[in-house]
């Protein structure tokens, strides 16, 4: 059945929810069109349901239908950055990838070649997940694409750990592979909202050598949404930006329904806030992981999760300047 569609300048925008009520209608993100729907994709929004790579609470692997359904009110313009994220770029969802849930390393070679086929219809690409293993295979496509990316990490944890029981590919290690792999540009990395305890200062020591600095969590007041967004600038520069956030940069109480939650994180809107300061940057892909639903409660952490995708897209609408 075909569904009355809001269109501009030939975009092909959400399902209108003045004819079509939001519970009712097609489950893409944000009730926008399927990739096999439109012609010349700007952005494909990807889901990856793998979860095999945690090392606490499972469930990540419904994630992406859990961001999709928490995406459903989502509106065609947003104030806060005056721009419109489905009228100014093609904007699709690409489905969800089918991985291997019982063998990491096929599943990471089945989402690189599940993202850079993607990548061949779409300019850019938003990836929800599925744990943050899935960072790595999405850095190396994008990579594959840009060369060594600037990675902009938002997490509760630096993930660039060694290996967790001797398993090298993990949702604790993706950055430390993908600096080993040369994916990630050294001089050019940060964490935003790392807390909560490490397994020694070691830790620090070596995430400074894979190429991150740090915006920790406790520095947030300080600095403030403004601050935050002037440290990343000055750190990324004009190269381009792979910005990967772990849903657990938020405080549990934003964000209850993730795997490895720590205590004293960021508020959603100090999130959405630095996130729409990225117009501004070269951003070539992103991700938003590690929303487990199982742990949620009325949407709090897909809605948190959506809005997320909604100011990314914000952002990569070119400007007219
Ligand atoms: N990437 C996430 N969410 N968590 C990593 C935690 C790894 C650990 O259990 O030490
Ligand atoms: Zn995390
Ligand atoms: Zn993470």
């Amino acid at each position: 059945m075909s569904v009355p569609r809001i269109i501009h300048d030939g975009r092909v925008g959400q399902v209108d929810a003045t004819v079509v009520p939001r519970f009712a209608g097609p489950a893409t993100f944000a009730r926008l069109p399927r990739i096999d729907e439109v012609s010349d994709v700007d952005v494909a929004v990807l889901g990856v349901p793998f979860d095999a790579g945690v090392s606490y609470r499972p469930g990540a692997r419904f994630g992406p239908a859990h961001v999709r359904e928490s995406s459903r009110l989502l509106r065609p313009y947003n104030p806060a950055a005056d721009v419109s994220p489905f009228a100014g770029q093609q904007v699709a969802d690409a489905g969800d990838l089918a991985v291997n849930p019982f063998a990491i390393d096929e599943a990471i070679t089945q989402i690189e070649a599940g993202a850079r086929a993607v990548l061949e219809r779409a300019g850019r690409l938003i990836t929800i997940g599925g744990d943050h293993t899935i960072a790595l295979p999405l850095l190396r496509a994008v990579a594959a694409q840009h060369g060594p990316v600037a990675v902009v990490h938002f997490d509760a944890h630096l993930d660039t750990w060694d290996t967790y029981f001797g398993a090298a590919h993990t949702h604790g290690t993706p950055f430390r592979r993908a600096s080993e792999e040369g994916l990630i540009d050294r001089s050019g990395c940060l964490h935003v909202g790392t807390r909560g305890p490490l397994y020694s200062s070691r830790d620090l020591h070596d995430d400074r050598e894979l190429g991150f600095h740090v915006v920790p969590s406790v520095e947030i007041d300080d600095l403030g949404a403004r601050g935050i967004a002037e440290r990343i600038r000055d750190r990324v520069g004009d190269r381009p930006v792979y910005l990967s956030i772990d849903i657990d940069v938020l405080d549990p109480a934003f964000a209850p329904g993730t795997g490895t939650p720590e205590a004293g994180g960021m508020t959603s809107r100090e999130l959405l806030a630095v996130l729409r300061s990225f117009g501004s940057l070269n951003l070539v892909g992103a991700d938003v992981v590690e929303v487990a639903p199982a742990y949620d409660h009325a949407e709090i952490t897909g809605i948190a999760a959506a809005h997320t995708v909604y100011e990314i897209l914000s952002a990569l609408v070119p400007r007219k300047d």
